[in-house]
């Protein structure tokens, strides 16, 4: 028994067009690796002479895990020809039964947040003990870290004064894995709440939570929140950031911080424009196409 590992170079631009195109067309699994944090890694599969520089073009590594049996001349075509690219660079590889946890394993490195943020998958040491180290594995609830809308809410939280997380009571709204709740606490938090309606996410949080020995709450409805947060964390799509909008904003004391993610650069006005009616916004933060946006609550 064994799979094929197909690994192909892409812009950054194209990952996550290219992840769900082979996705759709039947892979196992697709992961999208950031190439600048490994680009010894990155050069060490697809390094030529006289290629360019990695940093340049070779932004990213899309990694799909098919059936042994995979057609993948035809699925390489298909991809080509629904994305309208020319000449995909990839390797492929045979990765024996035994070698699926390792296989898997090897997808998910350490992710620095800041020189003193990390999150660290279990099986790996951390590469700086004396940081704070997040102890996550990828599981069935969203947010490992790697995506940019995680990480620009765990690089803001990190860089907030540490007398205001410091004794904050922190709200996670559309937890996931419990990532920012987490951060939070162990960044010195007096209370982290999460809340999200996938009882899957909530599970993960709780398990998550219980790895760090970092004690948060989370709930799987909104209605068993109760009074005001210091701050308010939400990392969802622009469609349920402008629904939650009022519940959002009651959420949070006066005075409070909010930070809203999971919006795109195109949305960020509509989002600004609406959220301005409860919050004083600060300029939008980008990375990698997706917008943090940040205010603090006035006082109506
Ligand atoms: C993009 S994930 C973010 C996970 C994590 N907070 C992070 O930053 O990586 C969004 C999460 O919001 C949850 N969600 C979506 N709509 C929601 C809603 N109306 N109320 C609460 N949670 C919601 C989803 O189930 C999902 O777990």
């Amino acid at each position: 028994m064994h799979w094929l590992l197909l690994k192909i170079q892409s812009t950054e631009q194209q990952a996550d067009q290219l992840s769900d195109a082979l996705m759709d067309l039947g892979a196992l699994s697709v992961s999208i690796e950031d190439a600048h944090a490994d680009t010894l890694a990155e050069q060490a599969i697809f390094g030529e002479p006289g290629d360019p520089p990695p940093g340049i073009w070779q932004q990213n590594i899309v990694t799909a895990m098919l059936a042994s049996d995979a057609d993948v001349p035809a699925l390489l075509a298909a991809v080509q020809a629904e994305l309208q690219l020319d000449g995909l660079k990839y390797q492929l590889e045979q990765i024996e039964e035994q070698d699926w946890v390792r296989a898997t394993q090897a997808q998910f490195d350490p992710i620095r947040v800041t020189d003193t943020l990390w999150i660290v998958p279990s099986w790996h040491q951390a590469p700086n003990a004396d940081a704070i180290n997040i102890v996550l594995d990828p599981g069935l609830a969203f947010g490992t870290g790697s995506h940019p809308t995680t990480h620009l809410c765990l690089s803001w939280l990190a860089q907030l004064p540490a007398d205001l997380v410091g004794n904050a009571n922190v709200l996670d709204y559309g937890c996931g894995s419990g990532i920012l709740a987490i951060a939070a606490k162990k960044l010195g938090a007096a209370t982290a709440t999460g809340v999200d309606i996938d009882p899957q996410a909530v599970i993960s949080s709780r398990d998550n939570a219980t790895n760090n020995q970092v004690n948060a709450v989370f709930y799987d409805s909104a209605d068993y929140l109760h009074g005001q947060f210091d701050i308010v964390v939400a990392n969802i799509l622009s469609s349920a950031l402008m629904v939650l909008a009022p519940v959002i904003a009651q959420s949070c004391k006066n005075g409070g911080k909010v930070a809203l993610s999971g919006i795109l650069e195109s949305q960020q006005t509509m989002l600004l424009t609406h959220y301005a009616e409860w919050f004083e916004m600060d300029a939008p933060i980008q990375q990698e196409g997706w917008v943090l946006l940040t205010g603090t609550k006035k006082c109506l």
